[in-house]
């Protein structure tokens, strides 16, 4: 009874108090804000900010405005501020110097909805879970070893590839349904121990479908989702995305159950004798493993096995196809890359993953697709964890960020004549797209830096060595170059906006193609 009376009597002190403290941090706040220098932007527009000056293809407009307000410039998505890095110095800001502070991720719908809540690698918010996974990638999933001892695999799947364009010779082919095929069955196999999506094996997914799943994965994880800038009208779901979101991952929790299923039957049925022969057996394994610093659940092994998948599937495929279109609009690229390819490899032989340092203008294609068509644009979005200046600016914590690396790859000051795409400007110099040097950042940089680059390059550089030793590549009869359409179309990664249709001539003597 007393204390029930002593509550009742303390309820309007208690609110009162409450209400002087809420006030008094709410104008700390405001005069803080009125003593901040943000970097230049334009001025938001109440409820949406700058969301009006963003289009179809936010990267394109962000490189405008930044043309207007320079190397960093802050605009407002609804109510969060984002600030956007668009040169060298402004990268090695973001990603080296101050990496640490800008580390981790913005909670947005897609890792709510589309990654087990925050479980996977990529949206998983800076922290011990985050850095654990990072090290299960750098010592375990993308070791040298690892990656070598799958080297037969890429082998195979390239193989499989030239030996279907092989069989179509002469026909008007779909490049990237082709591509995507190769580089998800590399992954799946890597990754799933086999081609669980071959059209003949028991898979609960079929290969077309499961591509249809990546795409909406890709794009709906790369979206401009209002409800993740103006949090109060989420629930509205305007534009349908997050209704999209939990679909497509039902789709994926139902194969990824059926995944962990399998490879848990067969370690119970090896018993002592289990050896791990794929990622996810792997990843199986750690989830047992009582010493790990956070505890790997079920749903963190499908979150990763899912990131696994996304990543490696999508990403070469797109830059591949980006490459041959690019040569189908200046032939003379092929012509010297077949010399090239002539004089290294020879006729008799394909090309192999450790002739790659030898063939340095297939390696300057690579590069020069990525500058020009880099897979993510702006990277995968930062958060700011502190307050903090940036080049006499100051950055609020929970600023987002992002860094254009489309706007640093056409950069005038960086490369002469940036529109033009010219492998030549790689000959004799010492930049690579390993994050060191920030001129060229497809993978990005520092601690977020992709950790699936070196697979992710592997497959690009050998499949375009291959694709371009093995044929020459035309454009269907009903086309010219300059019919060719080159606009892309923004997600999580960048494709052409319509698929690459182009006609294959085998290049070396017919026993090649036997395998
Ligand atoms: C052409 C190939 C690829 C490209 C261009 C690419 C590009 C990128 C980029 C730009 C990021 C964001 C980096 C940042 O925020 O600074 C990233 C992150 C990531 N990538 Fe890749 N990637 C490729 C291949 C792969 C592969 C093969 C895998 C795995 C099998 C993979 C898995 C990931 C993961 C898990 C992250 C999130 C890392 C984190 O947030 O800590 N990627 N990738």
């Amino acid at each position: 009874m007393d204390s029930l009376s002593s509550t009742s009597y303390y309820t309007p002190y208690a609110a009162a108090w409450l209400a002087t403290v809420a006030l008094f941090l709410l104008a700390r706040r405001l005069r803080r804000s009125q003593n901040l220098n943000p970097p230049p932007g334009p001025k938001p527009w109440p409820i949406i900010g700058n969301l009006n000056l963003i289009g179809t293809l936010p990267h394109r407009s962000i490189h405008d405005l930044s043309q207007q307000y320079g190397e960093i410039m802050q605009l407002k998505f609804g109510s969060f501020n984002v600030v956007v890095g668009s040169s060298v110095e402004m990268a090695k800001v973001f990603l080296k110097t101050m990496d640490v502070n800008f580390a981790c991720r913005p909670k947005t719908a897609a890792g709510k909805y589309t990654t087990y809540n925050y479980s996977d690698i990529t949206w998983s918010p800076y922290g011990a879970y985050w850095r654990q996974a990072r090290k299960m990638c750098l010592m375990e999933l993308f070791s040298v070893k690892r990656l070598e001892s799958y080297e037969y695999i890429r082998v195979e799947e390239t193989n499989s590839l030239v030996k279907s364009i092989f069989e179509s010779a002469g026909e008007e082919i779909p490049l990237k349904d082709l591509l995507s095929t190769v580089s998800l069955n590399v992954i799946s196999r890597m990754v799933l121990g086999k081609r669980y999506l071959d059209e003949e094996s028991n898979s609960v997914v079929s290969p077309d479908e499961f591509k249809k799943m990546l795409d909406e994965l890709f794009l709906l994880n790369g979206v401009f989702n209002i409800g993740d800038s103006i949090p109060w009208i989420d629930f509205m779901d305007l534009q349908g995305y997050v209704k999209r979101m939990k679909t497509v991952s039902k789709k994926f929790d139902r194969f990824l159950e059926h995944v962990l299923d399998e490879h848990n039957e067969r370690r119970k049925a090896a018993g002592e004798k289990f050896e791990a022969k794929d990622m996810v057996d792997l990843l199986l394994q750690l989830a047992d493993d009582p010493n790990l610093d956070v505890k790997l659940e079920r749903h963190g092994v499908k979150a990763f096995t899912q990131d696994l998948l996304a990543g490696g599937t999508e990403s070469s495929a797109v830059t591949v196809e980006w490459a041959i279109a690019e040569l189908l609009k200046k032939p003379e690229i092929f012509q010297k890359a077949i010399e090239e390819l002539d004089r290294v490899i020879g006729k008799d032989k394909w090309v192999s993953e450790k002739d790659m340092p030898n063939l340095p203008y297939i390696e300057a294609i690579a590069k020069e697709t990525m500058r020009l068509h880099p897979v993510a644009p702006m990277l995968v979005p930062r958060r700011a964890r502190e307050n903090c200046k940036v080049a006499g600016y100051d950055i609020t914590e929970g600023t987002r960020v992002l860094v254009s690396v489309w706007s640093i790859g056409r950069d005038p000051k960086l490369w002469e004549k940036p529109e033009e795409f010219y492998p030549e400007r790689f000959i004799g110099k010492e930049i690579d797209v390993k994050g060191h040097d920030f001129e060229l950042l497809p993978f990005g940089a520092g601690r977020r830096m992709c950790p699936g680059y070196s697979l992710g390059l592997k497959v690009i550089e050998s499949t375009l060595a291959n694709l371009l030793h093995g044929f020459y590549w035309k454009l269907p009869k009903t086309m010219s170059e300059n019919d060719l359409n080159m606009e892309e179309i923004f997600g999580l990664s960048t494709p052409k906006k319509i698929p690459l249709l182009t006609v294959a001539q085998p290049r070396l003597p017919v026993e090649m193609y036997r395998f």
